[in-house]
């Protein structure tokens, strides 16, 4: 069943999902988690590793995993990692189950964001090498070109580039209130109807 309390963030690296996730998690009175460091502390390894020892597909497999231990829990905020809406049962797993936040940014800020970290690896160029701004940023446009479309079907969505943190949590958390007691109202709503028909 569908609990629309639980809050799936998703978004491109860098879009800042860990670092809003567990800030509107408090501001909501939620719990958080964050499945990139579910998946690490299951793991035993960073993600880099898994990708460098086990395979990409290893990853996202534990992904899924990782992702279905979720459903039927509620009053929960849940970063992403920003592939995992690629997964069709990822997808599917989350429509059914929650609802779907996405944190908008453009690759230029993204790029900004992330040209100095080595911890993505799907952001690296070969055999590890670490890119400059530019190519990231490239890299970025080519990727979320192909992500866009999925992003883009979020129940609720906040643009993060020229915004500062804290008014991007405040923003999230007035938007998902409204839209979290507006779909229980609907839920309570269509129970009375099937039950006034059932009379
Ligand atoms: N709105 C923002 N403005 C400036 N920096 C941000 C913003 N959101 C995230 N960041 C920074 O970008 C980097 C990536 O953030 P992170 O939360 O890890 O993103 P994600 O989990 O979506 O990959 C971090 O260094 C974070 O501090
Ligand atoms: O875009 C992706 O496919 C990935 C994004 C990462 O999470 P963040 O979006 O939190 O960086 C992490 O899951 C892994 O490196 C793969
Ligand atoms: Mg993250």
């Amino acid at each position: 069943m569908k609990h629309h309390s639980l809050i799936f963030l998703t978004g491109f690296s860098g879009s800042g999902k860990s670092t809003i996730g567990p800030l509107l998690a408090n501001s909501l009175g939620y719990g958080f988690i964050d499945l990139d460091q579910e998946i690490e502390s299951k793991a035993g390894k960073s993600i880099t590793k898994i990708f460098a020892e086990e395979g990409e597909q290893a990853f996202r497999n534990l992904e899924l995993e990782t992702l279905r231990q979720l459903t039927g829990k509620k009053e929960l905020v849940v970063s992403l990692g920003g592939g995992v809406l690629e997964n069709n049962d990822c997808y599917g797993l989350i429509r059914e189950n929650g609802t779907l936040v996405y944190l908008k940014s453009s690759p230029r800020s993204l790029a900004r964001r992330l040209c100095n970290k080595t911890d993505r690896p799907l952001l690296k160029g070969e055999h590890g090498k670490r890119l400059s701004r530019e190519e990231i940023e490239l890299k970025i446009s080519t990727i979320l070109e192909k992500r866009e479309p999925r992003y883009a079907t979020a129940d609720l969505n906040v643009q993060t580039d020229i915004k500062r943190i804290g008014f991007t949590v405040e923003e999230l958390t007035r938007k998902i209130i409204r839209f979290v007691r507006q779909a229980e109202q609907a839920r309570l709503k269509q129970q009375s109807d099937n039950n006034r028909e059932k009379q």
